[in-house]
């Protein structure tokens, strides 16, 4: 018989611990031993999310009261800055799959720019592997400690890294226009994400200065194999999950739309959760809702040379939950898919 992985979440209590919860609810080779919270703590889960009282969970606590002997794994859904203090306390024979955005920027003076501070645990950020599970699968089942990427690097490195690795786009001029659900922007109470601020309209934020700009321009600069810029714009749209980019792209000398198409095609061909949809075929937050999905579609754009690649979502499932079990599933030697076999939610 297989061994019980033994998990702990730190940040149960956001919207990303409970994505996770309720996706390892199904997980058979993964037990939840330990929860953290941090104004929630000392609350029975029940009481936070009354969604999963029914599963037999420990409470919420303060990660400072943690008995980390028991664990081989935690999960990392705490705000970026926090996490990089705390893991640095943890012993090493814990692995660490991380949420948030501490170690994802691999040069340290790119995270000191776009997150306002030195890197606490710059020995950690240099043994952390980038976790997208499709492309860096191998790194990832040898690391202790996973880096998942931010939910609009996923989807976008989705659309974007097989296509510049096979250099059958241009590495200039590349442009993301990406929409979010507001759950993208966690639990915690902000001005931005009340519901008058969000129903009824749509708006678009950080723009030309979104921390996810350097973070798809490191990764879309390793498989061109050279520095890019990336025009990224993100957008808040008034629904609860789903994330959709759309990638504006120019197509390298003698390729064309059908060549960008069937260049992802067989690169995911054997990937259980990356679907390339056939010509004519939309992809739509509704088609991933609830599941660990990514749908591309390929189409023409009327300007000769150019293409449209748009890929879909669910930033609390592929985005980072989810993601975050296919990593750690990875770590550990277990089928990659186990407790992420849920189909998505539709409509
Ligand atoms: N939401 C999304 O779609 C995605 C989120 N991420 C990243 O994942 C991480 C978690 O996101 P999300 O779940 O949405 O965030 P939430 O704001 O919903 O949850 C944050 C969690 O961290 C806890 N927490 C807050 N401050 C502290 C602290 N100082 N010390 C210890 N614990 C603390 C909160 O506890 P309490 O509620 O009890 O105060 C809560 O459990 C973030 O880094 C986020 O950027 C990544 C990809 C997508
Ligand atoms: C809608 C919304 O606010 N989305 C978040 C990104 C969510 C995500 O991927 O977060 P991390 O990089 O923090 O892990 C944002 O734009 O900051």
């Amino acid at each position: 018989m297989r061994d019980i992985v033994r998990a702990g979440i730190l940040g149960a209590s956001g919207y990303t611990g409970a994505d996770l919860v309720r996706l390892l609810a199904t997980h058979t080779g993964v037990s939840i031993n330990l929860m953290t919270a941090n104004s929630h703590a000392g609350k029975p889960m029940a009481e936070v999310y009354p969604h999963l009282g029914g599963l037999n969970l420990p409470d919420l606590i303060k990660w400072e009261d943690a008995d980390w002997s028991d664990l081989d794994v935690v999960f990392c859904g705490l705000p970026h800055g926090t996490t990089q203090e705390i893991i640095a306390t943890l012993p090493d024979k814990v692995k660490v799959v991380d949420l948030s955005a501490d170690f994802r920027l691999r040069n340290p003076d790119t995270y000191a720019e776009w997150y306002g501070h030195e890197h606490r645990a710059p020995h950690l950020q240099k043994e952390a592997v980038y976790g997208l599970s499709e492309l860096n699968r191998e790194p990832i089942h040898k690391a202790r400690l996973v880096a998942c990427p931010g939910c609009y690097p996923t989807a976008t490195l989705l659309a974007l890294v097989p296509l510049a690795q096979k250099q059958v786009i241009l590495p200039d001029d590349l442009i993301v226009d990406a929409k979010s659900g507001v759950t993208g922007a966690g639990r915690a109470v902000k001005e931005a994400t009340l519901f008058s601020e969000v129903a009824e309209g749509m708006h678009p934020y950080s723009v030309s200065r979104h921390r996810h700009s350097p973070e798809i321009e490191q990764e879309v600069g390793n498989a061109f194999r050279q520095e890019v810029n990336v025009n990224f714009t993100p957008h808040l749209v008034p629904m609860n999950r789903g994330e959709l980019v759309t990638c504006y792209v120019k197509m390298a000398q003698g390729t064309d739309v059908a060549t960008l198409r069937s260049t992802l095609a067989e690169r995911y061909k054997d990937e259980p959760f990356v679907r390339v949809l056939p010509e004519g075929a939309t992809p739509a937050t509704r088609h991933v809702r609830g599941s660990n999905f990514c749908l591309i579609g390929v189409f023409a754009d009327r300007i000769p040379g150019r293409a449209i690649v748009i890929a879909t979502i669910d930033n609390l499932v592929k985005g980072s939950s989810g993601q975050a079990i296919q990593n750690m599933n990875l770590m550990f030697g277990l089928p990659e898919t186990m407790g992420l076999e849920q189909q998505p939610l539709f409509p």
